[in-house]
């Protein structure tokens, strides 16, 4: 059966998420031809609602994960569960969203129609998608640029759309992979607070990637620390620091007690 804009799911509010998703890997391996194993045997909990960084030594299998999670690309064996199974999803059309370090905005397209993408595609009308649109864009500080065009936005501001664009379909589980990379530290920074609001507020799973240790320990509740390929769990922390970031935390001696285990899981995984 074909789904239209009748069978959608109703709008939600803008304070108002799907929630979360938990997601479970076991035995997960991934072997690209030539015999290059990347993931071998990867098992993984990750609660409803949790939020996950993954670091690692360069090549060691990141994005590949990301990947076999997003179903972008298949497992040579294990399992990936998601549960409550996505198709179940109140609210959300697009359950698994997925953000790049490059934005890949639609250079021809407005901010607004950029973020209201996902929805188009899935046939929502558009006064609905772009209202769906104006109000993310509001909440990551953009409520003023929806007519503007890519080209017309700093590196930051684009980031921003490709974040909006990822949550206008209300995901249960956000995948980010080094998004905010190629970024100066200042707007990192304000990014980093942008994405902990909106995971506060819409409750999504979200699982990040980053090479940075720093914003690995600010941002997520839990770090897994993977060693060289093929990646194995080298360190799976529940970080003690508060609920409560702010940027204070990052000059805190118990920030950096956090930040020497993860550096040390680092090093003993890019020796493995
Ligand atoms: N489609 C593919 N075919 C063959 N090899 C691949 C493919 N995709 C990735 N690889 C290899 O798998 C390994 C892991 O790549 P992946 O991109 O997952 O690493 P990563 O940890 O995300 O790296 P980085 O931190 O540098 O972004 C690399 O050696 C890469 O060359």
């Amino acid at each position: 059966m074909t789904s239209t804009p009748s069978d959608s799911p109703a709008p939600m509010a803008p304070d108002e998420g799907p929630g979360g998703v938990r997601v479970r890997l076991s035995g997960l391996r991934r072997t690209f031809p030539g015999g290059v194993p990347v993931i071998s045997g990867m098992d993984l909990d990750i609660a409803a609602g949790a939020f996950v960084a993954l670091v690692g030594p360069s090549g060691c299998g990141k994005s590949t994960l990301l990947k076999l999670v997003a179903g972008l690309d298949r497992p040579d064996a294990g399992t990936l569960t998601f549960s409550p199974p996505l198709e179940h999803t109140r609210g959300a059309r697009n359950p698994i969203a997925y953000v790049f370090q490059d934005a890949h905005l639609l250079p021809w397209r407005s901010v607004l129609d950029n973020v209201a993408l996902p929805l188009e595609l899935t046939g929502v009308p558009a006064p609905e998608r772009h209202a769906a649109a104006r109000a993310l864009l509001t909440e990551v500080g953009l409520g003023d640029a929806t007519a503007r065009y890519p080209a017309e936005l700093s590196g930051g501001m684009r980031m921003r759309v490709s974040l909006a664009r990822a949550l206008v379909t209300r995901p249960r589980l956000l995948l980010l992979d080094e998004p905010f990379a190629a970024l100066d530290e200042l707007t990192r920074n304000r990014l980093d607070d942008q994405l902990l609001a909106l995971w506060k507020e819409l409750g999504m799973t979200v699982l990040f990637v980053t090479h940075s240790l720093s914003e690995a320990a600010y941002l997520a509740q839990r770090a897994v620390v993977l060693s060289r390929r093929p990646a194995r769990v080298m360190l799976d922390r529940r970080l003690e620091l508060p609920a409560e970031r702010r940027a204070s935390l990052r000059s805190e001696p118990g920030f950096a007690r956090e930040l020497g285990l993860l550096q040390e899981a680092l090093e003993r995984g890019d020796a493995a």
